[in-house]
């Protein structure tokens, strides 16, 4: 028989459910994603570092774990809560269930809630902390201060690469520096499909460091925390901008671009995570469905003049592009390189290697 375990909101309200995977107490901002697939995607992806998150559909596992599919070399997240998981997963490529793997990486899992109403609270009140504990005290006046108190500290640094590292094109035609904050793997394939050779570059490095390796290109990768935070690398990229290398930014990228040309961030009430978010094209009206995974913004009214907005999100009308008029530089706040989600948008990554064409 499976443990019971406690979730414990930020709001006060308790709900009890069954352990899976790893068993110890954890704090963190719960958050939920609405993808139906691509659970071993969200599970590996850097960007929900700090975070506890939730699967709204229901069965997950279905198809098992597979290493394959990883979008960074381990779960950064801080706990996992799903409806019900699949003890007997059926696929050829299957390596395993989310039981195991959960265990094997020290990630608390949570089953057997009422992830709806779960879904409902955080739509209403917003993205909020939350612990999950093994046991739950009488007085919960302690836990709830230190819960509310809870904040994700060093995100970025914390899931940078610790060194450089070069992912070689099989027919290589540019030289591409990604600059990496918490990038998914499907970035660096994305680009070794277009002939780029990635020299993949801790958080830390300087802007004349990465213009050491004469980029054809320069990538910013997705990442976790709140972009503001991030100053020192905001101040980088300011200076990175001047040389006017075409530069292409993804989520955090885009974000931290954005605040490095004078706009500001928000934090969103309960944020985008999922395979299809409406993402419309402001010049032709072509809304494409895409992968999405975050909970800040950049604040429309704050884009600088020398800047257009080239995408919105259809349902909240937020921004999701940027193009800038005065560089060979844009920049999109959801995911092109899909994994898991749809392909719509993969085009995006034919419009960069035009820019590095047009620039040569
Ligand atoms: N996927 C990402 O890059 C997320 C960006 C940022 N951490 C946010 O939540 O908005």
């Amino acid at each position: 028989m499976e443990k019971s375990i406690y979730l414990i909101l930020e709001n006060g309200t308790v709900f009890c459910g069954k352990s899976f995977g790893a068993s110890h107490d954890v704090t963190g901002e719960v958050v939920f994603t609405t993808s139906m697939t691509g659970y071993v995607e969200t599970l590996t992806d850097p960007s929900y570092y700090g975070q506890i998150v939730i699967q709204t559909f229901p069965m997950i596992g279905n198809y098992g774990v597979m290493a394959s599919d990883f979008e960074g070399d381990v779960p950064k997240l801080s706990a996992y809560i799903v409806r019900e998981w699949c003890h007997d997963p059926s696929n050829f490529r299957c390596e395993g269930d989310l039981d195991a793997f959960l265990k094997a990486s020290n990630v608390v899992g949570m089953y057997g809630i009422d992830t709806r109403a779960l879904t409902k609270i955080i739509r209403d009140c917003g993205a909020m902390n939350a612990r999950i504990t093994t046991t739950l005290p009488e007085d919960l006046t302690q836990i709830n201060r230190e819960i509310h108190e809870y904040r994700v500290k060093d995100a970025v640094k914390s899931v940078t690469c610790k060194e450089v590292r070069v992912y070689k094109a099989e027919q290589e035609k540019y030289n591409v520096v990604l600059w990496d904050f918490g990038a998914k793997r499907n970035i660096i394939r994305s680009l070794q499909e277009k002939g780029c050779t990635v020299t993949c570059v801790p958080a830390s490095t300087t802007a004349e460091e990465i213009m050491a390796y004469h980029p054809d290109g320069i990538m910013l990768s997705n990442g976790p925390g709140d972009p503001a935070e991030n100053t020192t690398i905001i101040a980088e990229l300011k200076k990175l901008c001047e040389y006017r290398v075409p530069t292409f930014g993804i989520c955090l990228g885009h974000q931290l671009l954005a605040l490095s040309q004078g706009a500001k961030t928000t934090k969103l009430q309960y944020g985008h995570r999922g395979a299809n978010q409406p993402a419309r094209d402001m010049e032709t009206g072509k809304v494409y469905i895409t992968s999405q995974n975050h909970g800040y913004a950049v604040e429309t009214s704050t884009i600088p003049e020398f800047a257009k907005a080239c995408f919105i999100n259809a349902n909240d009308h937020t921004n999701e592009g940027i193009t800038y008029l005065n560089m060979p530089v844009f920049s999109v706040q959801f995911h092109p390189e899909a994994c898991g989600g749809p392909r719509d948008t993969m085009f995006l990554f034919d419009r960069f290697i035009a820019m590095i064409d047009q620039n040569r």
